[in-house]
């Protein structure tokens, strides 16, 4: 196994966003381990998807940093301090980054083949050959080795989003971060995108999952984190998180699940 896909490790120290007045992350600490399941789940409006997008400094934090492997996101240590990266660097660091959006984000002119391929050969500049290869593998991976040809709009949700985890793992990333990966989804069509997160958790890539599918986070995750007002309230194994939560703030706002989730 070649550097590039080892899976990576991340460090969230301190982690502080404002848009304007509105303090979305008030100093969050945290560390996803290297080839483990970090779900996060809370409350609309905790910040969850905030600091999901630091992590691809899709958002640049206003204090704190994230790192990635040790290496700052977005920065550089410098004599002690951080300075912002250039762009071309940012660039760098992400493609070792997979990123699932929530609404699929697929290039809708480009086939579903042409939306595998484009980040390894522009970004990454690898070999067409070698990358058209590894993307047929992909969607045969994820179930649709025979949509290459087509183009999103003639697929569902649900193999819409399964298109964009090839895409995302194209990029053989070292840590792959989904946004609610299936919240944009018909209820019939979730199963077919966790079961291909699930199929992904288990070759031990890094994941950080943002959702509200506790039966899936009780199920796949190694970590559990639940975030409320852009604090972590508290975070562990899930059968700590739903079943003996340490604080009252968890059991509140998990109680709703905890009954469905453990009763199934
Ligand atoms: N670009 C932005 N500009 C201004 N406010 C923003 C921006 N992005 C997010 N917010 C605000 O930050 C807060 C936290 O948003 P975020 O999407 O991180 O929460 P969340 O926990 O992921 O919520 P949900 O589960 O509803 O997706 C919300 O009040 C949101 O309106």
């Amino acid at each position: 196994m070649s550097t590039a896909t080892l899976p990576a490790r991340v460090d969230i120290v301190d982690a502080r966003k404002s848009f304007g007045t509105l303090e979305v992350l008030k100093g969050v600490n945290l560390t996803v381990k290297p080839g483990e399941v970090t779900v996060i789940v809370g409350p609309s409006g905790s910040g969850k998807s905030t600091l999901l997008r630091a992590i691809n400094h899709l958002e640049a934090l206003s204090a704190g940093y994230i790192a990635v492997d040790g290496e700052p996101v977005g920065y550089r240590l410098r004599g002690g301090k951080l300075h912002e990266r250039r762009e071309k660097d940012i660039l760098a660091t992400r493609t070792g980054i997979g990123f699932v959006f929530q609404n699929f984000n697929l290039f809708p002119h480009l086939t579903v083949l042409e939306n595998v391929v484009e980040a390894p050969l522009v970004a990454q500049r690898r070999n067409r050959q070698e990358v058209t290869a590894k993307a047929l593998e992909l969607l045969d991976r994820v179930g649709l080795a025979d949509k290459a040809g087509v183009y999103p709009r003639q697929l569902s949700g649900g193999q819409q989003q399964r298109v964009a985890i090839a895409r995302a793992l194209a990029l053989e990333p070292r840590i792959v971060l989904f946004d609610e990966p299936t919240s944009a989804l018909d209820p019939e069509l979730v199963g077919e995108v966790l079961d291909v997160v699930r199929d992904l958790a288990s070759t031990g890539t890094t994941l950080v999952v943002v959702t509200h599918e506790m039966g899936f986070a009780r199920d796949v995750a190694d970590t559990v984190v639940f975030m409320d007002q852009g604090r972590v309230v508290e975070s562990g194994p899930p059968a700590q998180l739903f079943g003996n939560p340490r604080e009252e703030r968890t059991r509140t706002s998990l109680s709703k699940v905890i009954e469905p989730a453990f009763n199934i």
